[in-house]
């Protein structure tokens, strides 16, 4: 007799169901040493394409592969055991069209294990998120500040036009996602949003009203070279890096250690 399989991860289901009743607790991770902390205390665990930002010193998301989020994704998922993980589609894998979006969204999901993908997109791509919702795979919305789009606005602005953000969100709802980011936008707009959709929303320089929040791990903690202005820092951990390193290098220098 075999053992029943206890499903230990929050499922997009046990996520979409926190709305109005409890906010979602979301964190990025690209790494297993983040992960397996991160894993003990959030409800989602979002492997971003902020990674290419935080990670490898790029300067915007446009440059970010297919085969970083499988590598990243697939190190997060094995880290990691209660959390439901979700992995950003990058620039390029899912703009062509909901084909080439089920094929990227497949592949991710098939070498990663990971639950959901994200994908940024309003109206023009919520024929894609009810393509690939009909299919099997699960999508996380992110709507407001786009930041695939930087080349297209011209910046990481905050977004104010409230009418045309209303549009996507509802559109992206309708279409089957079962959660959506909503990121840089005024409060007012973002609990705009939250009251017309029945799916949760997670806010990123968003204000108050959303139904949860979400930050990149290495800024609320210290570690990243630049931060957007809304990040709160919990910790300095770059600045601990700094000492630690300082006073090996200091000891070494010395013949103290070892
Ligand atoms: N480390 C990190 N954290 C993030 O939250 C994050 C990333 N990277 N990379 C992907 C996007 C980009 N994000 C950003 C990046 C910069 C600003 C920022 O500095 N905004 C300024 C104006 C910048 C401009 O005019 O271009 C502002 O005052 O709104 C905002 C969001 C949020 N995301
Ligand atoms: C900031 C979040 C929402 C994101 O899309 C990322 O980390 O790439
Ligand atoms: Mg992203």
């Amino acid at each position: 007799m075999s053992a029943k399989p206890t499903s230990r991860r929050l499922t997009v289901t046990d996520i979409r169901k926190k709305k109005g009743q409890e906010r979602v607790v979301c964190l990025t991770a690209y790494t297993a040493s983040v992960a397996w902390r991160v894993d003990e205390v959030v409800d989602l665990i979002l492997v971003g394409d902020s990674l290419g930002m935080v990670l490898y010193g790029l300067e915007t998301t446009v440059g970010v592969t297919v085969e970083m989020m499988i590598n990243h994704g697939a190190a997060v998922v094995r880290s990691s055991r209660r959390t439901l993980v979700c992995v950003d589609l990058p620039f390029g894998s899912y703009q062509e069209g909901p084909i080439q979006a089920f094929h990227t969204a497949a592949r991710i999901m098939k070498e990663t294990g990971c639950q959901a993908v994200k994908l940024e997109g309003g109206k023009e791509m919520a024929e894609t998120v009810r393509f690939l919702t009909e299919r099997g795979v699960p999508v996380f919305g992110h709507v407001g500040l786009m930041p695939q789009m930087v080349n297209a606005v011209g910046g990481f602005r905050k977004r104010n036009d409230g009418e045309r953000i209303l549009e996507d969100a509802k559109a992206i709802a309708e279409a089957g996602a079962f959660a959506m980011v909503v990121e840089h936008t005024t409060p007012e707009i973002a609990r705009e949003v939250t009251a017309a959709v029945d799916v949760p929303t997670i806010g990123i320089g968003a204000g108050p009203h959303c139904d949860g929040q979400i930050l990149v791990t290495e800024d609320m903690t210290g570690l990243s070279a630049k931060t957007p202005p809304f990040v709160k820092r919990y910790a300095e951990a770059g600045d601990a890096i700094r000492d630690a390193v300082t006073a090996y290098a200091e000891e070494v220098r010395a013949g103290r250690f070892p």
